[in-house]
């Protein structure tokens, strides 16, 4: 049994999905950042940005939904009719890249939903070239998890990529270690790839019972009140 104990999927993805819309409401308030580009990857971490669009559109901003490669899980499939009954916006898919590109330029945040803990390079078509458009964009960028295109374990690694124009014409290769972010929500437990991360770092899912915290000696702090998240210490004030 994992660390979440008897959850099921739904349960423990709108949790999830919910400490990520608590994140970026925390760090960006909704008068100076309403535009939020929600990137969700083809997996369940995609569905966390689903579920976590949904609650920003409640929380009064404007979410954005980027999925160039939507899942093909029902619950993915689910998510996605939630967001429309909502009339969340979906960028286009003829040409995701363009409409990145494009939808870049009027955003104030992105959420960084596209790969969690299952991501193994070499970086596939289309995100290699939609991982460097957004690194480039220089929007503040929220992670869910583990930034997109960092090992999980070994944290920064070099990846193949393409080479993006601000205008979304994809070019030749390009080498490049995964985004950086300036904001990153780790999911039950910060995974030991981003020890090192130095940005605001926060820790949600709070689906873990003492006893199950006990047993896999998670130590997870305490969380305030009635709060889906919490605020780690940064790596220098350890
Ligand atoms: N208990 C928890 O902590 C919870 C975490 N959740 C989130 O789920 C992800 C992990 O989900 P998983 O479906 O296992 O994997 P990913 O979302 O990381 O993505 C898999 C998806 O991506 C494709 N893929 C993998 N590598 C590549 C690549 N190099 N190029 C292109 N595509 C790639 C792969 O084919 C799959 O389709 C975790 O991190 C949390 O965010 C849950 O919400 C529940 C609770």
């Amino acid at each position: 049994m994992s660390a979440a104990g008897a959850f099921s999927l739904d349960q423990l993805m709108e949790l999830a999905g919910l400490a990520c819309a608590q994140t970026v409401a925390k760090v960006y308030n909704k008068e100076k950042y309403p535009r939020v580009l929600v990137c969700c990857g083809p997996g369940n971490q995609g569905g966390d940005g689903l579920v976590a669009a949904r609650h920003l559109s409640q929380f009064g901003y404007a979410p954005v939904l980027f999925m160039p490669k939507p899942g093909g899980k029902d619950i993915y499939k689910r998510l996605q009719t939630q967001c429309a009954n909502m009339s969340i916006s979906l960028l286009p898919n003829e040409d995701p890249i363009v409409s990145l590109s494009t939808s870049l330029q009027s955003t104030d945040v992105i959420l960084d939903a596209i790969f969690g803990f299952s991501f193994k390079p070499p970086v596939r078509a289309p995100f290699d070239a939609v991982l460097p458009l957004i690194a480039q964009s220089g929007k503040p960028i929220v992670s869910v998890d583990i930034p997109s295109g960092w090992d999980v374990e070994k944290g920064k690694i070099s990846v193949a990529t393409k080479e993006v124009s601000s205008a979304g014409q994809v070019g030749g290769d390009k080498e490049f270690e995964g985004l950086d972010p300036d904001v990153l929500i780790s999911l039950t437990g910060p995974k030991l790839g981003v020890k090192q991360f130095a940005g605001r770092h926060f820790l949600g899912g709070r689906f873990v019972s003492k006893a199950m915290e006990e047993k896999f000696e998670l130590n997870l702090p305490e969380y305030p009140g009635y709060e889906q998240i919490v605020e780690l210490p940064r790596p220098s004030s350890l």
